[in-house]
């Protein structure tokens, strides 16, 4: 399985692209949430955006999502089929409330939510399969009373989306993964919804030396700053196109 992260900075990130993880594997792939600035990173990969076909959405915060309605439109209009969108069930019709301002009328009349997206709705902890491998999703907690979810693909990567840390999980995962990605607002502050650094540096070693820092500010877009913060740590961050290759 390959990993490429499409994206890596937080909400408010304009020196880097927001976050997105793209895994291809077999003769097929998944996307994790749209943002807009995909589109950018996926030419600067040399991936064509009609080639996505499967989009998982973690939540509904508009840096994950603010690409779907792009997305949408360009697979219908230059590409010949429609993606699937993996989305919690409850995230659906919120989903298509965003969208319908922009998507529901039409040259060729009016349109819903499936007419652009085949939606594989989830239910709580429910998984999927594509190319031979399960993804587990899982409640994650963001912001309360908020549905938003992560990934568990074993035996390749852990997912925590946006989230505090939830350690138990994340340690129980780590026997099953090669990499865990979390993600770390690497502000010297506390954010009530995200994790800081100081959080994940409660983890065991072992499952730090495996764990790899995403959605950050952008103080660290800066390449030489991700470096030197590697060097420093046993967790370590990753950048925009950065690429992990993950043994079955
Ligand atoms: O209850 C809340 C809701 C939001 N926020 C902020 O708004 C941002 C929304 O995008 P984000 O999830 O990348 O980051 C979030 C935080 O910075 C917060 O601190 N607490």
């Amino acid at each position: 399985m390959k990993i490429t992260f499409l994206g890596t900075g937080d909400m408010f990130s304009v020196e880097q692209h927001h976050n997105s993880m793209l895994a291809e594997f077999g003769d097929t792939h998944l996307v994790i949430d749209f943002p807009e600035s995909n589109a950018k990173a996926l030419k600067e990969y040399g991936f064509p955006m009609t080639d996505i076909h499967n989009v998982f959405i973690t939540h509904l915060h508009e840096d994950h999502i603010n690409g779907v309605q792009m997305l949408g439109y360009y697979a219908q209009i230059v590409g010949d089929r429609k993606p699937q969108l993996f989305i919690h069930e409850e995230l659906v019709d919120p989903l298509w409330n965003i969208l319908s301002p922009g998507m529901r009328y039409t040259t060729d009349g009016e349109r819903t939510m499936s007419d652009y997206y085949d939606i594989v709705p989830l239910p709580d902890g429910g998984t999927f399969e594509l190319g031979g491998v399960t993804f587990e999703t899982f409640r994650t907690q963001h912001v309360p009373g908020m549905v938003s979810n992560g990934l568990l693909a074993k035996p390749y990567f852990y997912y925590s989306a946006d989230s505090t840390l939830d350690q138990e999980r994340v340690q129980q995962a780590a026997a099953d993964v090669q990499l865990i990605f979390h993600e770390c607002h690497m502000h010297d502050l506390v954010i009530k919804s995200h994790t800081s650094l100081q959080d994940l540096q409660q983890l065991p070693a072992e499952v730090r030396q495996k764990t790899v820092l995403m959605h950050y500010h952008d103080e660290y877009a800066d390449a030489d700053k991700r470096a030197q913060f590697n060097r420093e740590h046993d967790l370590r961050m990753v950048g925009t196109l950065e690429s992990f290759e993950l043994a079955v």
